[in-house]
């Protein structure tokens, strides 16, 4: 699904080359695939309605400046409106400024991952803000609930205050302040019963529970592959309980995770945590752009044309370019520059993990962290030439090959095996002439094959 929405709005992005405006005609069939690919990923009709109503008005007469085609600059509009609907720079940490224990309320239905998520909030809050924590449970419907907590708040090196299913809720809750108050908690952590689905009589609880409780942070816990139905479960608990923000959980499965856009429309408080995976590390601040960017299946592509264009000396490649018509060749120089051209980026390693996951996924890190250290290695190779050398690698004989080799902390095995590469690659570049190289340079990606850089699994070099 993904995939074909990138080639899609790839596809719509060249059509688009050469307007100077963005207009409602040319951007009319690409809003129509960004409309279908938000539906795709669950996010909410009302919703997505609203989201391309916004999105058509900030981009509608936007400027096409540049290189810029105007379909990347929709593109560009699209992500950065996605992610500040779903609160970008907001997400990470919970408010805890209150007289102690600050009390932080989970809601959300049954099975949503509250328990999970508390005892997940319980580890981050004593290994990242070194505070005392006690959590508690309300759920006196399933006694397993209460010694679910019991385990997971163990493991997670925190304090449980006991509860039973005889007992009120009401009870239990004043109990387990007094308790925390008395034992100088900083936090107290109260997960409550969940319910199957919006009950009066448990949201009628729930509030009661707020009222005793004056909880910091009302946490609405919903979970991602809930889809559609995200939006009415929002609703009914935006409309109990004056939550302060939303932990997104089971962002590891397969949903597209359209939910949080829509449960951030209905709630406007902030995803403050997602989810991603059932132990109790897997608990991260909410990232809306990396969000963004998977409901839209494009990984960070956006941000990686940003990257792109920031990072690549346009003069100096023009000067390559100049070169190469001019028939001065390649020199070896000149592969040291696009090495560093490459670094300016940010590493293979960093470039990768902002491609879209159909190659990312392909790519593993070691991959990536092996072909960032060759790359360095081969700067140290051509470092230790001359500058004669660089211009004409022919001069190179066994003695200096050692030398070269010492010099960059290498085997001569290297050198040769660079020298090999070069001249290969040398051959590729009179081939391709300076138009080629520019248009290599600018291409998302398109440098490296060409730039004698390890080839990446997964990726057409
Ligand atoms: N993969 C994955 N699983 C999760 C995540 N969070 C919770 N789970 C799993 O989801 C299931 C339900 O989680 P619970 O924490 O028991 O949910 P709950 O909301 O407390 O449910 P009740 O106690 O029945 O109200 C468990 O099997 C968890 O391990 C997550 O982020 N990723």
């Amino acid at each position: 699904m993904a995939s074909a929405l990138t080639e899609k709005l790839s596809r719509l992005v060249k059509e688009l080359r050469g307007q100077a405006r963005i207009t409602e005609d040319n951007v009319a069939e690409m809003l129509r695939e960004v409309r279908l690919a938000l539906l795709e990923a669950d996010v909410a009709l009302p919703v997505v309605r609203d989201f391309i109503a916004r999105v058509k008005g900030k981009a509608l007469g936007a400027e096409v400046v540049g290189s810029l085609t105007p379909g990347q600059v929709l593109v560009g509009i699209i992500h950065k409106e996605l992610a500040a609907t779903m609160g970008a720079g907001t997400a990470g940490e919970l408010n805890l400024a209150a007289q102690p224990p600050a009390v932080v309320l989970m809601a959300g239905l049954q099975g949503a991952g509250k328990t999970t998520s508390t005892a997940k909030l319980a580890r981050h809050l004593i290994e990242k803000r070194k505070k005392k924590v006690l959590t508690v449970s309300g759920d006196v419907y399933r006694p397993a609930a209460i010694e679910q907590l019991k385990t997971v708040t163990a493991q997670a090196g925190a304090e449980w205050f006991p509860s039973t299913a005889q007992q009120k809720p009401l009870d239990i809750a004043r109990a387990a302040l007094d308790y925390a108050r008395k034992h100088h908690f900083d936090v107290l952590l109260v997960d409550t019963a969940g319910r199957l689905a919006i009950d009066a009589v448990l949201m009628d609880e729930i509030k009661e529970l707020h009222a005793v409780l004056n909880p910091v942070e009302t946490l609405f816990v919903v979970d991602a592959m809930q889809g559609q139905d995200a939006i009415n479960t929002a609703r009914a608990f935006k409309e109990a309980l004056p939550l302060t923000g939303i932990v997104l959980t089971k962002l590891d499965g397969d949903a597209r995770g359209g939910a949080a856009l829509s449960v951030r429309a209905v709630t406007g408080v902030p995803i403050k945590f997602a989810g991603v995976s059932e132990k109790l590390d897997g608990l991260e601040a909410f990232d809306a752009e990396r969000h963004a960017g998977r409901i839209l299946g494009m990984g960070d592509i956006v941000a990686l044309v940003e990257q792109v264009t920031a990072g690549v000396d346009v003069a100096q490649a023009q000067k390559f370019a100049a070169k190469i018509k001019s028939g001065e060749g390649f020199t070896l120089q000149d592969f040291l520059e696009q090495i560093r051209q490459m670094k300016k980026m940010g590493g293979l390693a960093n470039f990768i993990d902002k491609l879209p996951a159909q190659f990312s996924a392909k790519a593993g890190a070691a991959d990536m962290d092996r072909a960032d250290k060759e790359v360095r290695r081969k700067e140290g190779i051509i470092c230790s030439m001359t500058p004669t050398e660089r211009r004409k690698p022919e001069l190179i004989k066994a003695t200096r090959k050692r030398r070269i080799a010492a010099g960059a902390g290498v085997q001569v095995q290297e050198v040769n095996r660079l020298l090999k590469e070069f001249e290969q690659m040398q051959g590729m570049m009179k081939k391709m002439k300076g138009g080629g190289l520019m248009k290599m340079m600018k291409q998302l990606g398109g440098g490296m094959g060409g730039m004698g850089m390890p080839k990446l699994p997964g990726m057409r070099g």
